[in-house]
Order: C-alpha cells, then sequence, then structure tokens
C-alpha cells in the first residue's frame, strides 16, 4: 500500500502546495469582508501578523495609514502564542488618559524592560516608586546651573574647535558629507563630556572609528525587531547567540568597555587636574558615583549608558531632519537669518571674527527657530512609537476596552500627520503654523497632542537642554554656510526605535558670501 502510494507522492505535494495559497487567498478575502476595510487584514491562524512583517520596512506609514482611516485606533493580534495583543492609537483623548489620568494602570511593563536590557534597572526601564526615586534624583542633576551651564559651554566649545573648523574645510573642498553621521558624532562628544567631564572626540577631520555610537544605533535597531518579533522568536535566538541577536551581545559589550574607558580616562583627568574642588560637580558622573543607590556597578553603568541614548540621538536625529527640511525650504532658512540678523550685527560690531556662533541668552527669545524646531520634532518625533502595558482592564476615552496585559502602542510619528488633528496642510514643513497670529509667542499644543517630549509624569528631563543645543547647531551652521541636498538620494527611516535616515543625508555646503 504505502509502496503503491510513493509514485503519487510528487503529485499530492504539488496538490497541498496549491491548495495553501488558494486557502489564504479564500480567508484572506473573506476575512476583509467580514473586517472593516482600514483594517490590516486578519489571516487565519496568523491573524495580522503576516501584514505588520510586509510592511516592517516602513511601519511609520503603514500605522499612519491604518490610524487615518480607523479613527485614530484599531487593535491587532499575532497568532496564537506569541503573545501579541496590541492597541493601537494616535487618539490624544486616550494619550492623555494613559500618560496622564490613569498613568498607573500603563507602566512601561516587564516586555519593555526586557527588550531594552541594556538599561536595565534604570529610570528609562523602570515603573513605581523606584521610578519616582531615580526621577528625582535625575531630575535634580539635570536642571542644576552648573550642569547646565556645562552642557552649554561643551556645545559652543565644540562648535569652535570642532564642527566650524569641519565645516569649512568640507565647504572649501566641496566636498559632500552624511550630515546624519555628522550630527551623531558631533552629538556623541555633546552627551558624553557634560556626562563623564571627558571629550571623546569622535567629531574630528581624521574621522575616528565611532564603534560606541554604532553600538548604540545596534541597540536601537535590535530593539525595533524585538518590539515586532513574538517574545519567544528573539529569547530563542539570544539563547542561541545567532542573527540580529549575536550584533546585539556585541553592541552590549562595546558600550560597557566605552563606560569603563570614559571612566578610566575621567580618573586620569582629574588626577592631572589642580584641584579635586575644580572639577567636582562639572560632570554629572560626580553625582552618581558616590551615591549609595548606584553602588552595584552593573547599575550605575547601565544608567549612564542609558543618559548617553537619551542625549544623543533624541537631538542629533531632530537636527538631521530640521536640515533636510530647510535644504528644501530657501523661504524658511532667510526668515531664520532675518531673526538672527540683529543679533550677528551687534556681534560682528563688537569686532567678531566672520564665523559667527551663537549664544543659549541669545537663541532663547528666537521664536521663529523654536518654531521650526518644533515643527520638525512634530512631523519627525525621534522616539517615533511609544510602548505602555495595560496592568489591569480598562476602558479608554474612545469607548476601547483593552485587557491586562495588552500592549498599547501610542504612534507619535502617526499623530503629527492626522489631517484631523492638525489640519489639512499637515505635512507642509511650515514653521508659521507654530507661532501665533502676530507673531509673538508660540502656540500652545497640549503635550498629549505634540508628543515628541513624553507627557505626563514621564516628560522628558532634558526638554530644555535639548532646545538649547538645537538652537545653537541650527542658528551657527545656519547662519554661516548654506546647505543643500545631493540629488538623487532616497530618503526614509531605518527599521529602528529611532526615527534615524537609513541612507543617511548627504549634502554639501558652501560658506555664505557676507
Ligand atoms: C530632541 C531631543 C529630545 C527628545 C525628542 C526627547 C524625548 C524624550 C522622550 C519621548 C522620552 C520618554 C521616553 C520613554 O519613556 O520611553 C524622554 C525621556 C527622557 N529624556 Fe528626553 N528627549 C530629548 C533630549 C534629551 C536630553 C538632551 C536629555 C538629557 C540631557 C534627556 C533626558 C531624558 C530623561 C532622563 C528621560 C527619562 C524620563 C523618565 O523616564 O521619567 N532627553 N525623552
Amino acid at each position: 500500500m504505502a509502496i503503491s502510494f510513493l509514485p503519487e507522492l510528487p503529485v499530492y505535494t504539488l496538490l497541498v502546495l496549491l491548495a495553501l495559497p488558494l486557502y489564504y487567498l479564500y480567508f484572506g478575502a473573506s476575512s476583509r469582508w467580514k473586517n472593516p476595510v482600514a483594517l490590516p487584514r486578519n489571516w487565519p491562524i496568523l491573524h495580522m501578523f503576516p501584514s505588520f512583517v510586509a510592511n516592517i520596512h516602513n511601519l511609520h506609514d503603514y500605522y499612519t495609514r491604518i490610524l487615518a482611516r480607523s479613527g485614530h485606533n484599531f487593535r491587532a493580534h499575532g497568532p496564537p502564542g506569541s503573545g501579541i495583543r496590541l492597541f493601537v492609537t494616535c487618539d490624544p483623548a486616550n494619550v492623555r488618559h494613559i500618560f496622564t489620568t490613569n498613568y498607573t494602570n500603563f507602566p512601561k511593563g516587564a516586555e519593555f524592560a526586557a527588550i531594552f536590557d541594556i538599561m536595565g534597572g534604570t529610570l528609562f526601564t523602570i515603573d513605581g516608586e523606584p521610578c519616582r526615586r531615580q526621577r528625582a534624583k535625575v531630575k535634580a542633576v539635570l536642571s542644576s546651573p552648573p550642569i547646565v551651564a556645562r552642557f552649554a559651554a561643551c556645545c559652543r566649545d565644540k562648535l569652535e574647535t570642532s564642527l566650524l573648523p569641519i565645516f569649512s574645510h568640507m565647504a572649501s573642498t566641496g566636498t559632500p558629507f552624511n550630515m546624519q553621521e555628522m550630527m551623531s558624532r558631533c552629538m556623541f562628544d555633546l552627551a558624553a563630556t557634560p556626562l563623564f567631564g571627558v571629550d571623546p572626540g569622535l567629531l574630528s577631520l581624521d574621522m575616528p572609528s565611532m564603534d560606541a555610537a554604532l553600538a548604540m544605533d545596534t541597540v536601537m535597531e535590535v530593539g525595533h525587531y524585538r518590539h515586532v518579533m513574538p517574545t519567544y522568536c528573539w529569547k530563542l535566538m539570544r539563547w542561541l547567540n545567532i542573527g540580529t541577536e549575536r550584533k546585539l551581545g556585541i553592541a552590549h559589550m562595546v558600550l560597557q568597555g566605552f563606560i569603563l574607558d570614559m571612566m578610566e580616562r575621567r580618573t586620569t583627568d582629574r588626577c592631572n587636574a589642580c584641584s579635586d574642588e575644580e572639577q567636582d560637580g562639572v560632570d554629572i558622573v560626580s553625582s552618581f558615583v558616590n551615591d549609595p543607590d548606584y553602588a552595584d556597578f552593573g547599575l550605575f553603568r547601565a544608567a549612564m549608558i542609558s543618559l548617553m541614548l537619551g542625549a544623543r540621538d533624541t537631538i542629533s536625529t531632530t537636527l538631521t531632519w530640521t536640515f533636510y527640511n530647510l535644504a528644501q525650504n530657501s523661504n524658511i532658512v532667510t526668515i531664520i537669518r532675518n531673526e538672527l540678523s540683529p543679533i550677528a550685527s551687534r556681534k560682528v560690531a563688537s569686532g567678531l571674527g566672520a564665523m559667527l556662533i551663537f549664544e543659549p541668552d541669545e537663541t532663547k527669545s528666537l521664536l521663529y527657530l523654536a518654531a521650526a524646531l518644533y515643527k520638525t520634532l512634530r512631523l519627525y518625533p525621534p522616539a517615533p512609537v511609544e510602548r505602555k502595558t495595560a496592568a489591569a482592564n480598562d476602558f479608554m476615552p474612545s469607548g476601547h476596552e483593552v485587557h491586562a496585559g495588552d500592549t498599547i502602542f501610542i504612534c507619535l510619528h502617526s499623530m503629527g500627520r492626522m489631517e484631523t488633528l492638525w489640519g489639512k496642510d499637515c505635512l507642509d514643513y511650515n514653521p508659521a503654523r507654530w507661532l501665533s497670529e502676530d507673531g509673538n509667542s508660540l502656540i500652545y499644543a497640549p503635550s498629549h497632542k505634540f508628543l515628541a517630549f513624553n507627557s505626563g509624569p514621564r516628560m522628558c528631563l532634558g526638554k530644555d537642554i535639548a532646545m538649547m543645543q538645537m538652537k545653537i547647531i541650527i542658528a551657527t551652521v545656519v547662519w554661516n554656510f548654506d546647505v543643500q541636498m545631493v540629488e538623487g538620494q532616497s530618503i526614509e527611516p531605518k527599521r529602528s526605535c529611532l526615527l534615524e535616515m537609513k541612507n543617511g543625508l548627504i549634502v554639501k555646503i558652501t560658506k555664505r558670501q557676507m
């Protein structure tokens, strides 16, 4: 019997292979018929998982399309056993509920902490009482006047000693370069120097290797895979030490080595310094080294890595998207220069050289410049998706029910692109939309609608420092140089938890003739 069956085996195999796609086509079509057309296709067994995998190259646009059609919210499920039970939203009323009104019911959760295990136990991955304690500490450090002044001084020095000389060289030689990489190097130095009191010197004409910066990129890229994959998949890969998990393991080692290196260099520098008093309090790490809460070196190291990630990636990403938009809108560049012009005239009159650097107190009140940055942050938030977990069953203001254990994805990127929230021209890069009619103030947008810096009790603690640094850098570059994009490049987001550009941003710059 078995022997007589064997010759027909290829025929049966062929039939099964043909039947499978037909089965999926049939059920795909019928499920589409049963589902509202706005939602991803609900396949048998695999549910919506194939739709997400097929769109993984640009999940943000995919979410935006579905959220726009579905009234700002949708639910999605993965295959049975995958643990994927999502509620995806960009509805400001739901965001206020999740981040403020009922925020204790929406912690980041254990899954988030596992995804970003390199920052395990630190403010960025914890909830509840330990979080309140760490947050109070970090808040006190980041708002202390000497530390804020240090961030400003480092930024000024970096512009004077590195960025302007490098840009002048690129301009005089006509060399195209990757603005994203340049901003990444610059912000790496500007995050590390106030943190450790040591400048890693990545922004330099000889372009030294940037292993630790690349390792930080890997953390964000593999974090993205971990968010969309069933947990057991990436945990199995980690156990087998293969693929992206192997890459992440190496990145962790590089980052841990970087922290050790910085601490050693800091000790050497302190030995060479005049006195301890002169050094104390001028770097952030001083507030952590003698704190018994951070006596565990693993936690201390994780805290330093998370501060590096929080302070570098967010700003370099925002700066790159701002330069991208300015390069395409020369009228906006002209308005920014007009706003800078009175300050520049005063500087020139007081005898300062041809290359001008703008100071924090000079750029603080510049509204149009702030509006341009806000416009970038609305359309291109560096952290495009926030993740929360529902601790208990709850009803959203939109009427949707969420169940304990559901994962909530809050799509900031989509929220900034909803016509229903921001009007028909919401995709235009028009900073004036952020200004009042008389142009004398910025229009207020509540943080649950403009979420780039987060909202509620977990608001970003570095917002003021970030705005200060970004204003100085944009003002200084825009005043001294013309930036043009090199033609023929494709600008698309990387698969990452950060909204970086996949292929970078290749530009050419010329020195302004004044
Ligand atoms: C354009 C610049 C920045 C943006 C858009 C931004 C955005 C954010 C966002 C969205 C969060 C919430 C993250 C989460 O809970 O998952 C956050 C948290 C945080 N940010 Fe920023 N950030 C920026 C710059 C900075 C800088 C420069 C610093 C430090 C100097 C900083 C320090 C922090 C800290 C400590 C938290 C944790 C707050 C908490 O969990 O309670 N950020 N930021």
